[in-house]
């Protein structure tokens, strides 16, 4: 069998947690095949980038990069999410135009696969995640690497009309005609993309799915929606009760319901709109009031990056608003925690929640949603109000489906979870649940390296 090596900037290191999905997610997917997982180490040498660090756990050996401060500036706090992610978000209007922090990502793109190169073995299948690494297949093909090489958009792929917006767009996704698989997490953003090669791209759709470039080059595009390790979290949520962090949160409600958030704090993820729905619902539903807790889990992200900062002291403030308006001195609306927590925790959390609060104004794809319903009690389940917006709506279409710029819209969700009868509750969970079994973390990975395999 051919060694699967992992492509990323982030590397979910053995025994750093981290927050974010794409590090989840290609753990549980490696933990099967083993192999090579390479990256961002997650240091920052004060000097000079390009020392390596290279362990094995288990089946999977990680060989990871540091940085200098001014590569990861202008790479990652830069190019990267100062960029591309708000481009690929649809946030036109917060991308930022420069020609040097381009001339970074370029730089560490290089080094990477200057770096990768010499690793790799005639036969292995190379899989490269994300909008970081998007030039890697061409830069190693210049360096005479000649195996099948395959890349995953983790986040949503925006109309053409957008992206022609980027001055370097050609360059940078003429880059992506060097990969012999394009994967998406839906078929709206492979459908985007196509038309980006039609009506941008000088290439061809020859037919949905099947790709040529201007110089003739043939491959593949299609849509591998990412899961979960479902049995996993199931079975972790199920044994969850009896951890004293999980018991702590059940006492300190009182009795009332909860509902609950857990994510990066990143503005994609519509944290401000979703407080102020919050809000709404108190305004709204009176019979409600003083009934239910909302927890928002938000642990920092990009915390140098100008955009994420700001996010941090606008939801301190609606956070602080909220709670002094409506709070009764035994009972505070909003619970507002900067912190990353574990799975173990995490889900056990979720398991107690009555509503699930996932209303991102666009998302790749959005495992919390995913986990939240795993993590459920067949008995007796909570049920999820899900963003439209986000990619896992495609396949979660028995949650409560919402606009989160429709604050009166998410108010009224929330009013009406809260009243959902256990059967209409238990019908729902169970239509989400069979396809969280049957498309899991392993499903995924198969899927998309059956592809990759096939040509
Ligand atoms: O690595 P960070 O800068 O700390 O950010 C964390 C990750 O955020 C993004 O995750 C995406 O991937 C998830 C799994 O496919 C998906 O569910 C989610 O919708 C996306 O936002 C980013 O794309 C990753 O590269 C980051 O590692
Ligand atoms: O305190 C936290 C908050 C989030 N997560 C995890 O971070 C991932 C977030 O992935 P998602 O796809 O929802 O969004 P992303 O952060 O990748 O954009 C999920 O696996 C969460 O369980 C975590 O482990 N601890």
């Amino acid at each position: 069998m051919k060694r699967l090596v992992i492509v990323s900037n982030r590397v979910a290191l053995p025994g750093i947690a981290q927050p974010g999905g794409l590090a989840v997610a290609l753990q549980g997917a490696l933990e099967e095949t083993g192999g090579l997982w390479f990256g961002w180490s997650g240091n920052i040498d004060p000097n000079d980038s390009g020392r390596l660090h290279d362990e094995v756990s288990g089946n999977i050996r990680y060989v990871t990069v540091d940085l200098s401060k001014r590569d990861h500036d202008d790479y990652y706090n830069g190019f990267a999410n100062r960029t591309l992610w708000p481009l690929l978000h649809f946030r036109v209007d917060l991308v930022d135009y420069s020609r040097e922090t381009y001339a970074g990502y370029r730089r560490v793109n290089a080094l990477f696969a200057e770096k990768l190169a010499p690793l790799l073995r005639e036969d292995d299948l190379i899989w490269v995640h994300d909008y970081h690494l998007i030039p890697m297949a061409k830069l190693l093909r210049e360096l005479g690497v000649r195996s099948r090489i395959g890349f995953f958009l983790h986040v949503p792929m925006p109309s053409s009309d957008l992206l022609a917006a980027l001055p370097q767009h050609a360059r940078l996704f003429e880059g992506l005609s060097s990969y012999d698989l394009i994967g998406f997490q839906t078929e709206r953003d492979l459908e985007r993309f196509q038309d980006y090669v039609r009506l941008f791209g000088r290439g061809r759709v020859i037919e949905h799915g099947v790709l040529e470039t201007q110089r003739g080059r043939r491959l593949r595009a299609g849509a591998f929606p990412i899961s979960i390790d479902t049995a996993r979290i199931a079975q972790q949520a199920a044994s969850s009760a009896a951890r004293p962090g999980v018991k702590r949160l059940a006492a300190s409600l009182s009795g009332r319901s909860l509902a609950i958030g857990a994510d990066r704090l990143d503005y994609s993820k519509g944290l401000p709109e979703r407080f102020r729905a919050f809000e709404r619902f108190l305004k709204r539903h009176h019979e409600h009031r003083g009934k239910l807790t909302f927890l928002q889990i938000a642990p920092v992200s990009r915390g140098e990056v100008a955009e994420y900062q700001h996010l941090r002291h606008e939801l301190e403030q609606l956070a602080g608003h909220i709670n002094g308006v409506h709070a009764e001195p035994d009972w505070t609306p909003v619970r507002y925690v900067n912190r990353n927590y574990p799975h173990p925790l995490l889900t056990g959390y979720y398991r107690l929640a009555r509503i699930g609060l996932v209303t991102p104004l666009r998302d790749g794809m959005n495992l919390v949603a995913k986990e939240f319903v795993a993590a459920q009690a067949q008995e007796d389940p909570g049920v999820l109000v899900l963003s439209t917006f986000a990619g896992a709506a495609r396949e979660l279409d028995s949650a409560l489906l919402v606009n989160p710029y429709d604050l009166d819209g998410v108010a009224d969700a929330l009013s009406t979870a809260l009243s959902m009868p256990l059967e209409e509750r238990r019908e729902r969970w169970e239509a989400m649940m069979a396809l969280l079994r049957a498309h899991d973390i392993t499903a995924w990975r198969r899927s998309y390296l059956a592809a990759l395999r096939e040509g």
